[in-house]
Protein backbone atom coordinates (compact mmCIF):
# COMPACT_ATOMS: atom_id res chain seq x y z
CA UNK A 1 0.00 0.00 0.00
CA UNK A 2 1.50 3.53 -0.71
CA UNK A 3 1.54 6.29 1.60
CA UNK A 4 -0.43 9.10 1.42
CA UNK A 5 1.44 11.88 -0.87
CA UNK A 6 -1.05 14.83 -0.18
CA UNK A 7 0.98 17.83 1.58
CA UNK A 8 -1.43 19.21 4.02
CA UNK A 9 -2.49 23.00 3.69
CA UNK A 10 -1.88 23.76 7.06
CA UNK A 11 0.41 21.34 8.24
CA UNK A 12 4.06 21.91 8.36
CA UNK A 13 4.78 18.08 7.22
CA UNK A 14 2.29 15.72 6.45
CA UNK A 15 3.15 12.85 8.03
CA UNK A 16 3.89 14.49 12.27
CA UNK A 17 1.19 12.77 13.99
CA UNK A 18 0.57 13.40 17.86
CA UNK A 19 -1.61 10.28 19.25
CA UNK A 20 -3.69 10.98 22.63
CA UNK A 21 -5.15 8.06 24.10
CA UNK A 22 -7.94 8.67 26.08
CA UNK A 23 -9.17 6.24 28.47
CA UNK A 24 -12.18 8.50 30.36
CA UNK A 25 -15.64 7.41 30.59
CA UNK A 26 -17.37 10.23 32.84
CA UNK A 27 -19.50 11.82 30.31
CA UNK A 28 -21.97 9.13 30.57
CA UNK A 29 -23.36 6.76 33.03
CA UNK A 30 -21.77 3.33 30.94
CA UNK A 31 -18.53 2.18 31.77
CA UNK A 32 -16.24 0.36 29.33
CA UNK A 33 -15.91 2.96 26.96
CA UNK A 34 -12.86 3.74 28.42
CA UNK A 35 -10.93 0.55 27.61
CA UNK A 36 -11.45 1.83 23.88
CA UNK A 37 -7.98 3.62 23.27
CA UNK A 38 -6.34 -0.11 24.38
CA UNK A 39 -8.72 -2.28 22.20
CA UNK A 40 -7.59 0.02 19.24
CA UNK A 41 -3.93 0.19 19.74
CA UNK A 42 -4.14 -3.60 20.51
CA UNK A 43 -5.23 -4.20 17.39
CA UNK A 44 -2.44 -2.98 16.07
CA UNK A 45 -3.76 0.66 15.04
CA UNK A 46 -0.50 2.20 15.59
CA UNK A 47 1.82 -0.26 13.93
CA UNK A 48 -0.24 0.26 11.16
CA UNK A 49 0.06 4.02 11.40
CA UNK A 50 3.46 3.88 11.51
CA UNK A 51 4.53 1.50 8.78
CA UNK A 52 1.81 1.16 5.96
CA UNK A 53 0.45 4.71 6.59
CA UNK A 54 4.45 6.40 7.20
CA UNK A 55 3.37 8.26 9.91
CA UNK A 56 6.06 9.41 12.23
CA UNK A 57 4.28 8.82 15.75
CA UNK A 58 4.78 10.89 18.71
CA UNK A 59 2.87 8.81 21.60
CA UNK A 60 3.48 8.42 25.53
CA UNK A 61 2.64 5.28 25.41
CA UNK A 62 -0.14 6.00 28.32
CA UNK A 63 -3.93 5.29 27.87
CA UNK A 64 -4.97 8.55 30.00
CA UNK A 65 -7.02 8.00 32.58
CA UNK A 66 -6.19 11.38 34.56
CA UNK A 67 -6.52 9.57 38.19
CA UNK A 68 -4.18 12.22 40.23
CA UNK A 69 -6.60 14.60 39.08
CA UNK A 70 -10.16 13.23 39.55
CA UNK A 71 -12.05 15.33 42.33
CA UNK A 72 -13.17 13.71 45.31
CA UNK A 73 -16.34 15.48 44.88
CA UNK A 74 -18.62 15.44 42.08
CA UNK A 75 -22.15 16.81 42.60
CA UNK A 76 -24.63 17.16 40.45
CA UNK A 77 -24.12 21.25 39.10
CA UNK A 78 -26.89 22.85 36.97
CA UNK A 79 -28.09 19.60 36.21
CA UNK A 80 -24.50 18.43 35.04
CA UNK A 81 -23.35 14.88 36.20
CA UNK A 82 -19.34 14.63 37.09
CA UNK A 83 -18.88 18.41 35.37
CA UNK A 84 -15.51 18.69 37.84
CA UNK A 85 -14.09 15.60 36.69
CA UNK A 86 -15.09 16.22 32.98
CA UNK A 87 -13.99 19.67 33.27
CA UNK A 88 -10.34 18.71 34.57
CA UNK A 89 -10.03 16.05 32.22
CA UNK A 90 -10.94 18.13 28.89
CA UNK A 91 -8.66 21.06 30.83
CA UNK A 92 -5.79 18.57 30.85
CA UNK A 93 -6.69 17.08 27.67
CA UNK A 94 -6.50 20.37 25.83
CA UNK A 95 -3.14 21.41 27.05
CA UNK A 96 -1.57 17.52 25.25
CA UNK A 97 -3.72 18.51 22.49
CA UNK A 98 -2.53 21.80 21.86
CA UNK A 99 1.20 21.16 22.72
CA UNK A 100 0.84 18.11 19.42
CA UNK A 101 -0.94 20.82 17.32
CA UNK A 102 1.41 23.97 18.26
CA UNK A 103 4.33 21.86 17.01
CA UNK A 104 2.65 21.44 13.87
CA UNK A 105 1.83 17.68 14.22
CA UNK A 106 -1.82 16.06 12.93
CA UNK A 107 -3.46 15.18 16.12
CA UNK A 108 -5.43 12.06 16.53
CA UNK A 109 -7.49 10.97 19.88
CA UNK A 110 -9.00 8.27 20.68
CA UNK A 111 -11.61 8.39 23.40
CA UNK A 112 -13.52 7.68 25.78
CA UNK A 113 -16.52 9.07 25.56
CA UNK A 114 -17.50 12.26 23.18
CA UNK A 115 -17.54 14.64 26.24
CA UNK A 116 -13.52 14.50 25.67
CA UNK A 117 -14.07 16.40 22.27
CA UNK A 118 -14.31 19.68 24.93
CA UNK A 119 -10.61 18.88 25.16
CA UNK A 120 -9.23 18.09 22.10
CA UNK A 121 -11.54 20.88 19.72
CA UNK A 122 -10.13 23.67 22.17
CA UNK A 123 -6.92 22.35 21.89
CA UNK A 124 -6.73 22.04 18.43
CA UNK A 125 -8.76 25.66 17.81
CA UNK A 126 -6.28 27.03 19.95
CA UNK A 127 -3.50 25.83 18.50
CA UNK A 128 -4.47 26.23 15.13
CA UNK A 129 -5.44 30.16 15.31
CA UNK A 130 -1.92 31.19 16.48
CA UNK A 131 -0.68 28.95 14.04
CA UNK A 132 -1.76 30.08 10.81
CA UNK A 133 -4.59 33.21 11.99
CA UNK A 134 -7.47 30.96 10.81
CA UNK A 135 -10.81 29.95 12.95
CA UNK A 136 -10.96 25.89 12.29
CA UNK A 137 -14.57 24.63 11.19
CA UNK A 138 -15.53 21.36 12.89
CA UNK A 139 -16.81 18.60 11.10
CA UNK A 140 -18.95 16.09 13.71
CA UNK A 141 -20.16 12.73 12.79
CA UNK A 142 -22.89 11.58 14.82
CA UNK A 143 -26.26 9.95 15.59
CA UNK A 144 -26.66 13.05 18.04
CA UNK A 145 -25.79 16.59 18.17
CA UNK A 146 -24.29 16.65 21.47
CA UNK A 147 -25.02 20.25 21.36
CA UNK A 148 -27.58 20.16 24.75
CA UNK A 149 -26.76 22.80 27.08
CA UNK A 150 -26.48 21.92 31.03
CA UNK A 151 -30.19 23.27 30.98
CA UNK A 152 -31.94 21.47 27.60
CA UNK A 153 -30.29 18.33 28.70
CA UNK A 154 -32.48 15.55 30.04
CA UNK A 155 -30.05 13.34 30.70
CA UNK A 156 -27.09 15.32 32.56
CA UNK A 157 -24.69 13.34 30.42
CA UNK A 158 -21.75 15.24 29.63
CA UNK A 159 -21.20 13.84 26.51
CA UNK A 160 -24.47 15.24 24.97
CA UNK A 161 -22.88 18.53 25.76
CA UNK A 162 -19.79 19.21 24.32
CA UNK A 163 -20.55 21.59 20.93
CA UNK A 164 -22.51 23.45 23.24
CA UNK A 165 -19.47 24.29 25.39
CA UNK A 166 -16.84 24.79 22.25
CA UNK A 167 -19.26 26.98 21.00
CA UNK A 168 -20.24 29.18 23.20
CA UNK A 169 -23.78 28.36 23.81
CA UNK A 170 -22.93 27.17 27.08
CA UNK A 171 -21.07 29.23 29.46
CA UNK A 172 -20.32 28.83 33.13
CA UNK A 173 -17.60 31.03 35.18
CA UNK A 174 -16.35 28.52 37.53
CA UNK A 175 -12.81 27.32 36.51
CA UNK A 176 -13.48 23.57 37.66
CA UNK A 177 -16.54 23.63 35.25
CA UNK A 178 -15.41 24.71 32.01
CA UNK A 179 -14.24 28.21 32.95
CA UNK A 180 -10.95 27.32 31.76
CA UNK A 181 -12.22 27.31 28.14
CA UNK A 182 -11.58 31.15 26.77
CA UNK A 183 -12.46 32.58 23.62
CA UNK A 184 -9.00 30.99 21.49
CA UNK A 185 -10.62 27.69 22.44
CA UNK A 186 -13.87 28.26 20.75
CA UNK A 187 -14.93 27.82 17.14
CA UNK A 188 -18.08 29.24 15.80
CA UNK A 189 -21.32 27.79 15.12
CA UNK A 190 -20.77 28.98 11.03
CA UNK A 191 -18.14 26.66 10.79
CA UNK A 192 -19.91 24.00 12.28
CA UNK A 193 -21.42 20.73 9.97
CA UNK A 194 -22.57 17.90 11.28
CA UNK A 195 -23.71 14.73 9.34
CA UNK A 196 -25.58 11.43 10.41
CA UNK A 197 -27.72 12.74 12.70
CA UNK A 198 -30.94 11.31 13.38
CA UNK A 199 -31.80 11.09 17.28
CA UNK A 200 -31.58 14.86 17.84
CA UNK A 201 -33.40 15.95 21.54
CA UNK A 202 -36.33 18.94 21.48
CA UNK A 203 -34.04 21.55 22.63
CA UNK A 204 -31.28 20.69 20.14
CA UNK A 205 -33.22 21.16 17.34
CA UNK A 206 -34.48 23.92 18.49
CA UNK A 207 -30.61 25.32 18.99
CA UNK A 208 -29.68 24.06 15.78
CA UNK A 209 -32.83 26.25 14.19
CA UNK A 210 -31.99 29.17 15.87
CA UNK A 211 -28.55 29.31 14.71
CA UNK A 212 -29.09 28.02 11.37
CA UNK A 213 -26.30 25.35 11.85
CA UNK A 214 -24.97 23.14 9.06
CA UNK A 215 -26.67 20.27 9.72
CA UNK A 216 -26.83 16.85 6.93
CA UNK A 217 -29.59 14.10 8.41
CA UNK A 218 -29.51 10.73 7.85
CA UNK A 219 -32.66 11.81 5.71
CA UNK A 220 -30.39 13.92 3.69
CA UNK A 221 -28.00 11.32 3.21
CA UNK A 222 -30.87 8.78 1.68
CA UNK A 223 -32.11 11.99 -0.58
CA UNK A 224 -28.80 12.92 -1.52
CA UNK A 225 -26.21 10.45 -1.37
CA UNK A 226 -23.44 10.52 0.55
CA UNK A 227 -21.14 11.60 -2.46
CA UNK A 228 -23.54 14.81 -2.69
CA UNK A 229 -23.88 15.48 1.21
CA UNK A 230 -20.10 15.33 0.68
CA UNK A 231 -19.95 18.32 -1.76
CA UNK A 232 -22.14 20.12 0.21
CA UNK A 233 -20.68 19.85 3.65
CA UNK A 234 -17.00 20.80 2.42
CA UNK A 235 -18.67 23.46 0.33
CA UNK A 236 -20.08 25.02 3.13
CA UNK A 237 -16.94 25.13 5.55
CA UNK A 238 -14.74 26.27 1.87
CA UNK A 239 -10.70 25.52 0.75
CA UNK A 240 -9.02 27.79 2.80
CA UNK A 241 -10.05 26.31 6.22
CA UNK A 242 -8.74 24.26 8.61
CA UNK A 243 -11.02 20.71 9.72
CA UNK A 244 -11.17 18.87 12.87
CA UNK A 245 -12.97 15.73 12.42
CA UNK A 246 -14.52 14.26 15.17
CA UNK A 247 -16.17 10.86 14.59
CA UNK A 248 -18.60 9.23 16.97
CA UNK A 249 -18.98 5.73 16.12
CA UNK A 250 -22.21 5.87 16.74
CA UNK A 251 -23.13 8.06 13.59
CA UNK A 252 -22.66 4.15 12.15
CA UNK A 253 -25.37 1.41 12.12
CA UNK A 254 -25.28 -0.44 14.90
CA UNK A 255 -25.26 -3.04 12.37
CA UNK A 256 -21.91 -2.36 11.46
CA UNK A 257 -20.87 -0.73 15.17
CA UNK A 258 -23.00 -2.40 17.72
CA UNK A 259 -20.72 -1.77 20.71
CA UNK A 260 -21.41 1.90 22.03
CA UNK A 261 -23.43 3.40 24.41
CA UNK A 262 -26.12 5.23 22.63
CA UNK A 263 -26.92 3.18 19.28
CA UNK A 264 -29.57 4.30 16.73
CA UNK A 265 -31.19 2.39 14.08
CA UNK A 266 -31.15 4.01 10.71
CA UNK A 267 -27.47 4.81 10.68
CA UNK A 268 -24.45 4.89 8.25
CA UNK A 269 -22.85 2.35 6.09
CA UNK A 270 -19.65 1.21 7.54
CA UNK A 271 -18.52 2.85 3.33
CA UNK A 272 -20.41 5.91 3.92
CA UNK A 273 -18.48 6.14 7.52
CA UNK A 274 -15.43 5.51 5.40
CA UNK A 275 -15.79 7.68 2.26
CA UNK A 276 -16.82 10.75 4.67
CA UNK A 277 -12.81 10.20 6.37
CA UNK A 278 -11.25 9.57 2.80
CA UNK A 279 -13.52 12.88 1.56
CA UNK A 280 -12.34 14.90 4.18
CA UNK A 281 -8.56 14.17 3.77
CA UNK A 282 -8.94 14.52 0.05
CA UNK A 283 -9.48 17.63 1.06
CA UNK A 284 -5.46 18.66 2.73
CA UNK A 285 -7.03 20.51 5.10
CA UNK A 286 -7.53 17.75 8.26
CA UNK A 287 -5.45 18.85 11.54
CA UNK A 288 -6.84 16.23 13.94
CA UNK A 289 -9.10 13.64 14.31
CA UNK A 290 -10.95 12.61 16.94
CA UNK A 291 -12.75 8.63 17.48
CA UNK A 292 -15.11 8.33 19.98
CA UNK A 293 -17.66 6.08 22.03
CA UNK A 294 -16.24 2.66 20.84
CA UNK A 295 -17.26 0.45 24.10
CA UNK A 296 -15.47 -2.90 23.57
CA UNK A 297 -17.70 -4.04 26.84
CA UNK A 298 -21.36 -3.91 25.23
CA UNK A 299 -22.38 -6.20 23.01
CA UNK A 300 -19.55 -8.59 23.14
CA UNK A 301 -19.77 -10.68 19.99
CA UNK A 302 -19.51 -7.26 18.29
CA UNK A 303 -16.85 -5.66 19.81
CA UNK A 304 -14.14 -6.69 17.68
CA UNK A 305 -16.25 -5.43 14.75
CA UNK A 306 -16.81 -2.27 16.23
CA UNK A 307 -13.15 -1.79 16.92
CA UNK A 308 -12.32 -3.11 13.14
CA UNK A 309 -14.62 -0.35 12.08
CA UNK A 310 -12.98 2.05 14.35
CA UNK A 311 -9.85 1.18 13.05
CA UNK A 312 -11.04 1.89 9.35
CA UNK A 313 -12.19 5.44 9.85
CA UNK A 314 -8.99 6.02 11.65
CA UNK A 315 -6.76 4.79 8.45
CA UNK A 316 -9.17 6.63 6.14
CA UNK A 317 -8.95 9.74 7.53
CA UNK A 318 -5.22 9.79 7.70
CA UNK A 319 -5.54 8.92 3.91
CA UNK A 320 -5.58 5.50 3.48
CA UNK A 321 -6.78 4.57 -0.25
CA UNK A 322 -8.63 1.68 -1.47
CA UNK A 323 -6.03 1.64 -4.79
N1 LIG B 1 -21.94 11.34 22.43
C1 LIG B 1 -23.12 10.72 22.49
N2 LIG B 1 -23.21 9.46 22.18
N3 LIG B 1 -24.14 11.45 22.89
C2 LIG B 1 -25.47 10.97 23.12
C3 LIG B 1 -26.34 12.04 23.67
C4 LIG B 1 -27.74 11.57 23.93
C5 LIG B 1 -28.70 12.63 24.42
N4 LIG B 1 -28.95 13.60 23.41
C6 LIG B 1 -28.18 13.30 25.69
O1 LIG B 1 -28.07 14.50 25.76
O2 LIG B 1 -27.91 12.64 26.66
MN1 LIG C 1 -23.56 9.82 19.31
MN1 LIG D 1 -21.40 12.04 20.08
Amino acid sequence: MDAPTLQPKFLPSRNELGLVAVGFCGGQGKSGVDAAPMALIESGLVEQLREELEFNVHYDGEVHQYADIMPKEDPVYRGMKNSRAVSAVTQRLSEQVYEHARQGRFVLTLGGDHSIAIGTISGTAKAIRERTGREMAVIWVDAHADINTPETSDSGNIHGMPVAFLTGLAKEDKEDCFGWIKDDHRVSVKKLVYIGLRDIDRGEKKILREHNIKAFSMHDIDRYGIGKVMDMALGWIGSDTPIHLSFDIDSLDPMWAPSTGTPVRGGLTLREGDFIAECVHETGSLVALDLVEVNPSLESHGASETVRAGISIVRCGLGDTLL
